[in-house]
């Protein structure tokens, strides 16, 4: 069977910097699939070659085995492939409500917003169905509270919260996630990991994450590939990436966060298992 996603022999060059080479892998479908490595390794332009915000130099993306790389972003979107950011990308003097329902754009058909015949055709029918998906994912992701807030007052935990719920607003199939629990405390992290497991599971979404926190990762991905200087120098099991030596070497100056994630103690995987 074709995977859901497939990155085969993907190069990426700006200029002199080789941000990726001949990196190659496949999320199978309904998978929880994490990439790692230190700073600079390539995660992020693998996101955005994944995504269309980038074009690869060299080598190709497969989407439930069709060819992707030269469709722009928004028909990847339109297939049914979202993402969040590492930096917020949300509308800071809107509300939440209203920056959820921006994330449903591509299945807009009418614009309900100024369209004359609003309550003649089924436009209005059109937006209550949107709004009904959005309230959904606002009792999913226990946002009720501050539904009518403005994004920009919310604290930074919430605010990559709603960026979450913007993705999912889109109904994708395969979600990126890039770093999303970056700058978290630990009880938001624990939250957000909860989260990422139960989109997984319970809405049947297919998850590519990238994270730097090892002990979540390990935790909570089905298969691990790691990235170091833009190229792959593992992949499998949670496990055995991390008794993987040439891994071990790759996060030298951070071998703490490595041990740590090894440690049955650590407490967000106590919490999320
Ligand atoms: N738009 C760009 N222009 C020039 N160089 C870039 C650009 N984007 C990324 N790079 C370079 O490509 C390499 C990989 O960067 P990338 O951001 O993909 O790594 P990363 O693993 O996501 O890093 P981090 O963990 O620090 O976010 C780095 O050397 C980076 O400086």
């Amino acid at each position: 069977m074709a995977y859901a996603l497939e990155v085969r022999g993907v190069s990426l060059r700006f200029g002199g910097v080789r941000a990726l080479t001949d990196v190659s892998f496949g999320v199978n479908e309904g998978e929880l699939f994490s990439i790692i490595g230190p700073n600079g390794a390539g995660k992020t332009s693998i996101v955005n070659c994944v995504s269309g915000r980038y074009t690869p130099t060299e080598g190709q993306l497969f989407y439930q085995g069709r060819d992707i790389t030269g469709l722009k972003p928004n028909a990847r979107a339109a297939l049914g492939i979202g993402r969040t950011f590492q930096n917020l990308a949300l509308f800071h003097h809107m509300t939440v409500l209203d920056n959820i329902m921006v994330g449903r754009h591509h299945l807009l058909k009418n614009n309900f917003i100024t369209g004359s015949l609003y309550w003649l055709t089924g436009a209005r029918r059109e937006e209550l169905e949107h709004r009904r998906k959005v309230e959904e994912i606002i009792d999913f992701l226990d946002l009720q509270s501050v539904r009518k807030a403005t994004a920009g007052t919310l604290s930074y935990g919430l605010r990559k919260r709603v960026e979450l719920a913007r993705a999912m607003a889109l109904e994708p199939k395969l979600i990126l996630l890039d770093e999303p629990m970056a700058g978290m405390n630990f009880e938001e992290k624990e939250d957000m990991a909860r989260y990422i497991v139960d989109l997984n599971e319970e809405y049947g979404m297919t998850v590519m994450m990238i994270e730097h926190d090892m002990g979540v990762v390990m935790d909570i991905s089905h298969r691990v590939t790691v990235l170091d200087f833009g190229r792959k120098i593992a992949e499998g099991l949670p496990a055995d990436v991390l008794d993987d030596p040439h891994v071990r070497k790759a996060y030298l100056g951070e071998e703490d966060e490595v041990l740590d994630a090894l440690d049955d103690t650590n407490p967000v995987a106590e919490a999320t298992a």
